[in-house]
């Protein structure tokens, strides 16, 4: 039975392997963002009872999915894999629906869906420890690992294939089984991956998911005493939130949250190739991507010129429907993130920023949470627009004269996630990858846009310092255990 087959475009929890409502017999609504009268399907409003109940199922079916070798684990991901890429247009569409990111992203997102599954397939057949000569010479000494438990995951809304996939797929593969709670905004295409994952055919109570809202079910999935360890994605104030309540229970966490990545524009860049990462790396996904480049410090010999080659490539950024061909920008993924934008821009006008272009909602898009592309100059490192995190497509031009002092404002921020480097000057590349202190340095390439198979995450305020994505994800997923055998 599919979600769909109970009651149109009502999706269910899943627990213990089946679709069943929420105790509540209540549910929200998943709004279409570029046309908010469009309603694109119906999510599990859960309660605690609801969770309880997922929580109980992950902690029945873990020691058996424990037991089970690595590469029966990984087939099992292997054949999500497949299913999820036969279904990619729909994923895709469904994302689009509900987060506004437009088709060709979101078909992009779920390809790189399909190669986490895969790639985490693999490790099932990777080594896991490391052996370790003895003092003793009669001794084998040997490290292994193994998972925490039960995991809980908590997921933003604007990657919502790739990071529950992110998330999920190594829990999975090293022995854990899960209960996840996406965000509400795209549930549904939440709902569409364990979809895949069921009929995969992995075993009953392996993978659960609860929707709702994270005031109500959020907490419990840090409290609930068969929660062993928590990854979360989302905002910094969400995150150390939780992060408090499991240190108190001592249990595991990783946090990814915030960003306000800068880009480094040097005299001896190729503007174009900077102007093309920064709309890019600024601008698509309408800013909402943590690794969004803000804040764009440029150099004082080319900054005319560059401001002159982005500005005429920023007016011609087409803003619609992600779902229509020609679409380069979709909308914001909600009224309140719109609210949120169009607030943060009027801070900076009453900061004293030049507004250059943009700043407004689009005259001809009134059905939808749409703005203009925007971009400020006369930014300085004080403003609000400058330091706080807006996810939206807003881009702040801050003018240096040497290079020293653009790493002195690109650093000075409570976040480290990403940042970029345009120059053709070796030293000025060396000086940026030893004293950019970001967790991801880009030299010529966008602040956006990571590889899966890479240590993902982010240093000061942006991460809680750990490492998701690639090998860098058994260090969450698992405990070591070192062995010591006499014979
Ligand atoms: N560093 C990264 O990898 C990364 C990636 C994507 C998004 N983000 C960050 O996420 C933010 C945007 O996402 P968002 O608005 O969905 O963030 P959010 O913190 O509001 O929500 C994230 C998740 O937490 C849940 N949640 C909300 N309140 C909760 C509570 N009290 N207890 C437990 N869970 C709760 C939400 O329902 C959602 O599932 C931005 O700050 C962005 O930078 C970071
Ligand atoms: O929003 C956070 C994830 C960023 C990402 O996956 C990307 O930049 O591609």
């Amino acid at each position: 039975m599919t979600t769909t087959d109970v009651k149109l475009k009502t999706y269910l929890n899943y627990i213990n392997g089946e679709w069943v409502a929420s105790e509540t017999r209540k549910t929200g609504t998943s709004n279409n963002p570029a046309n908010k009268d469009e309603i694109v399907g119906f999510y599990q409003l859960s309660s605690s009872n609801d969770f309880h109940q997922a929580a109980t199922s992950a902690r029945a079916a873990q020691k058996e999915w424990q037991k089970l070798s690595g590469n029966v684990r990984g087939d099992y991901l292997l054949k999500a894999a497949s299913i999820l890429e036969e279904r990619i247009d729909e994923v895709a569409t469904i994302m689009t629906k509900e987060m506004g990111k437009t088709f060709p992203e979101a078909k992009g997102e779920t390809a790189r869906g399909v190669a986490i599954l895969r790639y985490y397939a693999g490790e099932g057949m990777r080594s896991n420890g490391d052996v370790i000569p003895s003092s003793d010479s009669g001794a084998l000494m040997f490290t292994s690992r193994v998972p925490l438990g039960v995991v809980g995951i908590v997921t933003p809304w604007n990657f919502p294939v790739a990071i529950p996939l992110w998330k999920m797929a190594p829990a999975l593969i090293y022995g854990n089984t899960v209960v996840i709670k996406p965000a509400s905004e795209t549930a549904i295409t939440c709902a569409k991956v364990i979809e895949c994952l069921h009929d995969a055919g992995i075993p009953l109570g392996v993978v659960n998911m609860v929707t709702g809202k994270g005031s109500v079910i959020g907490q419990d999935i840090v409290e609930h005493r068969e929660i062993d360890g928590i990854s979360f994605t989302g905002s910094n104030a969400v995150g150390k939130q939780l992060a408090y309540t499991a240190v108190s229970r001592g249990i595991k966490y990783q946090l990814e949250m915030g960003g306000k990545n800068p880009v480094i524009v040097a005299n001896d860049a190729d503007l174009d190739l900077a102007v093309d990462a920064t709309i890019s790396g600024g601008l698509k996904s309408s800013g909402q991507k943590c690794t969004a480049t803000s804040r764009v410090i440029v150099q004082n010999d080319v900054y005319d010129k560059f401001k002159e080659k982005l500005l005429r490539k920023v007016e011609e950024i087409t803003v619609g429907d992600g779902l229509e061909e020609g679409t380069w920008m979709g909308p914001l993924v909600s009224e309140e993130q719109l609210n949120t934008v169009l607030e943060y821009i009027e801070i900076g006008k009453d900061e004293g920023a030049k507004l250059l272009v943009g700043g407004n909602k689009p005259l001809n898009a009134v059905d939808g949470h749409y703005v203009e592309p925007t971009v400020f100059e006369d930014v300085s490192p004080n403003m609000r627009i400058a330091r706080e995190e807006i996810f939206g497509p807003v881009l702040a031009l801050m003018k240096v004269d040497t290079l020293e002092e653009a790493l002195t404002m690109a650093n000075d921020s409570e976040y480290g996630l990403s940042a970029s480097i345009f120059t053709t000057n070796i030293s000025n590349m060396l000086s940026f990858m030893e004293d950019m202190d970001a967790g991801m340095v880009r030299v010529n390439a966008e602040s956006a846009g990571v590889e899966l198979q890479a240590p993902f995450g982010g240093m000061k305020q942006s991460s809680s310092h750990s490492r998701e994505q690639g090998r860098a994800s058994m260090e969450f997923y698992t405990n070591v255990k070192t062995v010591f055998v006499k014979g």
